[in-house]
């Protein structure tokens, strides 16, 4: 089967334990909600090419453990992402406390144009909701975080977080604020955007192998 893409992003997904990063993941990545879903040891991976903006990107995601224990190992994942979920469960008001934690780490240790989305998970538990929708928006807004709400168990906003943080990358490549050649970006051009820019002579053939 063909791997060709143009943009290789490194992704994250971060937030405390139990608010179902795991999930998202095996529900973006499946199709399916995991069921038997026990704690995060270390880190987890998993990878899929979307289509965003008229681009294949692949996302290379690392699900790290939201467990205090752990946070040494994933800490060491955090370097070089260009994107992240940032994700709480809004029947825990505990997971949203801890957010403003997870966003300081995430933005000195991925670097600070680390594209991060918010993820409301468990939007299917709406009877048993701690933190309501319009402040976890305003929480979003005055930290410059896009925000959703998801539900891993139905599926629904799991693929849109993902397909919409990988759309604000590539716009800030295109705008230029971005730039996929800064060691460290978390972007890397793929075999497609390589053809073309080596037909127009614009990039080294360097550019594929270099590290994230
Ligand atoms: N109802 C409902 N349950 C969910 C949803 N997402 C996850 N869960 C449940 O929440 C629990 C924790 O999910 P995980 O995905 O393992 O949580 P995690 O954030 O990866 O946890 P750590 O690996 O410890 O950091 C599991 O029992 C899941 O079945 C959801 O959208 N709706």
């Amino acid at each position: 089967m063909s791997e060709s893409y143009d943009y290789l992003f490194k992704f994250l997904v971060i937030g405390s334990a139990g608010a179902g990063k795991s999930c998202i993941l095996h529900q973006f990545i499946e199709s399916k909600f995991k069921d038997n879903s026990s704690h995060t040891i270390g880190v987890e991976f998993g990878s899929k090419i979307v289509k965003v903006g008229g681009k294949s990107v692949k996302l290379q995601i690392w699900d790290t453990a939201g467990q205090e224990r752990f946070r040494s190992v994933t800490r060491s994942y955090y370097r070089g992402a260009a994107g992240a979920l940032l994700v709480y469960d809004i029947t825990s008001r505990d997971s949203f406390n801890a957010l403003s934690n997870w966003l300081r780490d995430a933005r000195s240790l991925a670097g600070p144009n680390i594209v991060i989305l918010l993820v409301g998970n468990k939007k299917d538990l709406d009877a048993k909701r701690e933190v309501t929708f319009l402040e976890a928006s305003k929480f979003a807004q005055e930290n410059e975080l896009i925000f959703l709400e998801s539900s891993a168990k139905t599926g629904e906003n799991v693929e849109e977080s993902f397909l919409k943080c990988s759309k604000t990358i590539l716009s800030k490549i295109e705008t230029g604020e971005l730039d996929p050649e800064r060691i460290g970006s978390g972007i890397q051009y793929g075999d497609l955007k390589h053809l073309q820019t080596n037909n127009t002579a614009r990039r080294q053939p360097d550019c594929v192998c270099r590290p994230l």
